[in-house]
C-alpha cells in the first residue's frame, strides 16, 4: 500500500483505532523508504518528510500517529549517509510495529489482573487495548459478561460486539445513551485512549467522558488501557490536543439537513475525560494513576520540556 493509499484509508476510517493508525503509518513510511532510490540524501529526506506530513495530516486527535511518525523520522536526525539513513529508518519503523503489537498483548495480561471472576465489564468504542484485557481475562477462564456500546455515529461497537461474540463472551449490546441506566449492573469500565495529556486527562471516543461520569457516580472503577505512545509529549509544553470534528453527513443525510434549515449538526469525534474520573491507566510498562502522566512521558517516551517542539512538529494548537 502506498503512503497516499494509507493516508486515504486513515482519513476515511477504513484504518481506525489509535494503535492501528500508528502501526499503519510506521509501516507506510517503511514501505515508502524502500521505494526510494537511495542515491541522494537531500531528496530522500524531503520525500520522507512529505510522506510523514501527509500521514500526520489525516486525523488530528490520536497522538499515537505523530508519536509513531516522529519516532521513525527522528532516525534521520544527524545522519548524512543515505544507506545508513534508510537502514535506520526502516529498522525503527519495523521495531515500532513489533513493539506496538507486543504492547497490546502485555496490556492484555496486566489488564486481566484487574478483572475478577464474575465481573461485568463495560467498554466503549472499539479499542484493541481494552479488548485485549477482556479477552485475556476470558482466556484465563474467568466468567465475565460485557456491556458494549453502539458508538454513534460510526458504529465501532459492532466490531467490538462481533469480537466478543466470536470469543464466546456473553455480551449485552446497548445504545450509548443507555450506559448510565446499566451502570448499576457493571463492576468496572475499560476503554482505550487516543491521547493522554500531561495532567492525566484521557481523550477517547465521544461519549467516553459521560460513561466515566456515570461510573464515578456509581462508584464503579474506570480503567483506561493504552500503550505508552498514547501519552502526548507536546502537552508538557502547554500544547493542546485538537478534537477532531467530522462531517455532519455521518449523522444526518444532506437531504435531511437541507430540510432542517436552522439546524447545525455538530459531530465531535472524541471527548476529554478529566483525570479525576480515571482510576488507573494500564500500559505495557505497568499500571499508573493518571497523576503520573508526566513521569510516563519523561521516562517512557524519554521526553521533557527541554526538548524543543521542533522535534515534535505535529502537536497541533487548539
Ligand atoms: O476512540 C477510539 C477509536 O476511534 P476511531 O474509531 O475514531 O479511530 C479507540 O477507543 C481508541 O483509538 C483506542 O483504540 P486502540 O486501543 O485500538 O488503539
Amino acid at each position: 500500500m502506498t503512503v497516499e493509499e494509507t493516508a486515504e484509508k486513515i482519513r476515511t476510517m477504513e484504518i481506525r483505532g489509535a494503535g492501528r493508525i500508528a502501526r499503519y503509518a510506521a509501516k507506510a513510511l517503511l514501505d515508502h523508504s524502500q521505494t526510494l532510490s537511495g542515491r541522494d540524501m537531500a531528496s530522500y529526506r524531503k520525500e520522507m518528510q512529505q510522506a510523514a506530513d501527509l500521514l500526520v495530516s489525516t486525523r488530528p486527535t490520536a497522538v499515537s500517529l505523530p508519536n509513531a511518525v516522529n519516532l521513525v523520522m527522528k532516525s534521520l536526525m544527524g545522519v548524512s549517509d543515505i544507506k545508513t539513513a534508510k537502514t535506520n529508518l526502516e529498522e525503527r519503523a519495523a521495531a515500532f510495529v513489533r513493539r506496538s503489537e507486543e504492547a497490546v498483548s502485555k496490556i492484555g495480561k496486566i489488564g486481566a489482573r484487574n478483572i475478577r471472576d464474575g465481573d461485568v465489564v463495560l467498554t466503549h468504542c472499539n479499542s484493541e487495548a481494552a479488548l485485549a484485557c477482556i479477552l485475556e481475562a476470558h482466556q484465563q477462564g474467568m466468567d465475565i459478561e460485557v456491556y458494549a456500546t453502539e458508538v454513534r455515529p460510526r458504529n465501532q461497537g459492532h466490531i467490538t460486539a462481533r469480537t466478543l461474540s466470536d470469543a464466546g463472551i456473553k455480551t449485552n449490546f446497548i445504545v450509548d445513551s443507555a450506559a448510565r441506566f446499566f451502570m448499576k449492573e457493571v463492576d468496572l469500565c475499560i476503554t482505550g485512549a487516543d491521547a493522554i495529556t500531561v495532567n492525566g486527562s484521557v481523550i477517547n471516543k465521544i461519549g467516553t467522558s459521560q460513561i466515566a461520569l456515570a461510573a464515578h457516580e456509581a462508584r464503579v472503577s474506570f480503567l483506561v488501557a493504552a500503550e505508552t505512545y498514547k501519552f502526548a509529549p507536546c502537552t508538557i509544553v502547554g500544547e493542546r490536543i485538537l478534537i477532531e470534528e467530522r462531517s455532519p453527513d455521518e449523522i444526518l443525510s444532506p437531504e435531511m439537513r437541507k430540510e432542517l434549515r436552522n439546524v447545525t449538526v455538530r459531530n465531535p469525534t472524541f471527548d476529554i475525560t478529566p483525570a479525576d474520573y480515571v482510576d488507573l491507566i494500564i500500559t505495557e510498562a505497568g499500571v499508573f494513576p493518571p497523576e503520573m502522566a508526566y513521569t510516563v512521558i519523561r521516562e517512557q517516551l524519554h521526553w521533557d520540556s527541554s526538548d524543543l517542539s521542533s522535534d515534535y512538529p505535529y502537536c497541533e494548537e487548539e
